[in-house]
């Protein structure tokens, strides 16, 4: 955590936001949004604070329910133990901030040994996650590494929009104006800032020559690498992270359509598909995977993206919540859907194009077995080397069949995609 000064009312907004967040009824980030919105006069690093301290407590929720006892971990409790087990702050640096007793239980915090941990408390996984990964034939020690890997914070990944400028030219740029950034190690356009400045007042950002985008994220554009002219579906566009990536690699010619049942994550694309320069991107909103736009394209199609709604799993690092919130039954569900997905995408793929399967979790039953149990009923589709894909666009990491990123391994989110060829 930061060196900045803890004072009683910054305190007071990471437990209004732990508040919002802790029953996990709405995204962590939509309620930090909200905190922020109703707090106007906190500035960067505050807000820096009060985010990283919050997503902290997510992060290590079962660790620092340890110290709380039996159903005593209110969001207050759990900060407290956060800032003196994790941030290792003292009675000094916390004396204007909290109340005499709280200081009192600071100090006897302080002293208490580290508790024995189950695995899944180690791991800060839910029960039924930690046991998920053992039953798909990960070690516990996998698990660990795993999880201590996905309990940190992301850096701040960004892509250069190679419609506009440069990689080296907005490394210059930032040079020049102080923010340190380096390329990333895989992907062509990508860029990764040691620190999170912000930047959406940044004349590269309002201009469209630089979104926000993991390094992962990226080299899933890089498996589908449309070419210029051809007909190319991103089935769950969402807010279009990958469209705009798959619109630049066409150089905005083509045809690029951006499908999604969400009308709001689609309305999120429009003001950067503005800024980006691309004129060949058609959105619109189905209504299902089995909607007569799609049938209408039915064998048309040259690339399509299926970035399926996951468990979103490979995220924790950005959204430590998502742990708490999925359930053996939000799985079940999920694993229903991508399977109808895939299905459904798959007949918009002419012969001889590519169908890419992708998602951020980590979860075999959402990646690998999703594949597999597609081609066993498809036996039109073959699949494609990930690892021979990017090579041939000179992008040097050792994969095989499939793609799996992980953080500790690649420092990218957790992502996994499989290629796929329609041959008949
Ligand atoms: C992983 S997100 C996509 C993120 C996006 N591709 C990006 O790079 O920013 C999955 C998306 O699938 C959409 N979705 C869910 N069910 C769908 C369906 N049946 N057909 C198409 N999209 C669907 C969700 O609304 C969500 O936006």
């Amino acid at each position: 955590m930061t060196t900045i000064k803890i004072t009683s009312r910054l305190l007071d907004h990471v437990g209004s936001a732990l508040c919002g967040m802790l029953p996990f009824e709405q995204p962590a980030d939509a309620v930090l949004s909200r905190v922020f919105r109703d707090h106007r006069e906190l500035g960067h690093r505050e807000r820096g604070f009060v985010a990283d301290t919050a997503y902290g407590v997510l992060r290590r929720k079962r660790y620092l329910e340890k110290f709380c006892g039996a159903d005593r971990a209110t969001p207050r409790r759990l900060l407290l133990v956060a800032l003196v087990r994790l941030a290792h702050l003292n009675q000094r640096q916390l004396a204007e901030a909290l109340t005499a007793k709280e200081l009192d239980w600071v100090a006897e915090l302080k002293a208490l040994p580290e508790p024995e941990l189950s695995l899944a408390e180690a791991a800060d996984f839910p029960d039924w996650l930690t046991e998920q990964l053992l039953a798909e034939g990960r070690s516990p020690e996998e698990v660990l590494q795993l999880a201590r890997s996905l309990n940190q914070p992301a850096p701040l990944d960004l892509r250069v929009n190679p419609m506009k400028t440069t990689r080296e030219a907005v490394l210059e740029r930032f040079q020049a104006e102080g923010i340190e950034a380096r390329a990333c190690p895989y992907a062509p356009l990508g860029l990764r800032l040691a620190q999170r400045p912000a930047l959406a007042k940044h004349p590269l950002f309002l201009d469209g020559s630089i979104e926000v985008q993991d390094e992962g994220s990226q080299l899933l554009g890089h498996l589908v690498a449309p070419k210029r002219g051809e007909m190319v579906v991103d089935f769950c566009a969402g807010a279009g992270g990958k469209t705009l990536l798959l619109g630049a690699l066409m150089r905005s010619t083509g045809r690029l359509y951006a499908f999604d049942v969400s009308d709001r994550r689609l309305a999120k694309l429009k003001p950067r598909l503005a800024r980006s320069g691309l004129s060949n991107v058609h959105t619109a909103a189905i209504a299902s995977e089995q909607d007569q736009r799609i049938k209408r394209l039915a064998g048309k199609i040259d690339r399509v993206l299926v970035d399926a709604p996951c468990s979103g799993l490979g995220t924790l690092r950005r959204n430590p919540d998502l742990k708490w919130r999925q359930t053996p039954e939000s799985l079940a569900e999920l694993t229903a859907k991508q399977a109808a997905i895939l299905a459904a995408a798959s007949r918009l793929v002419k012969v001889g194009g590519r169908l890419v399967y992708a998602t951020c979790s980590l979860l075999d039953a959402e990646n690998e077995a999703i594949v597999t149990d597609f081609l066993a009923s498809h036996p039109d589709f073959v699949r494609k080397s990930c690892g021979e894909i990017l090579a041939s666009q000179g992008i040097a990491l050792e994969m095989g069949e499939s793609l799996r990123l992980l953080p500790h391994q690649h420092g990218t989110d957790g992502f996994y995609a499989a290629v796929l060829e329609r041959q008949a």
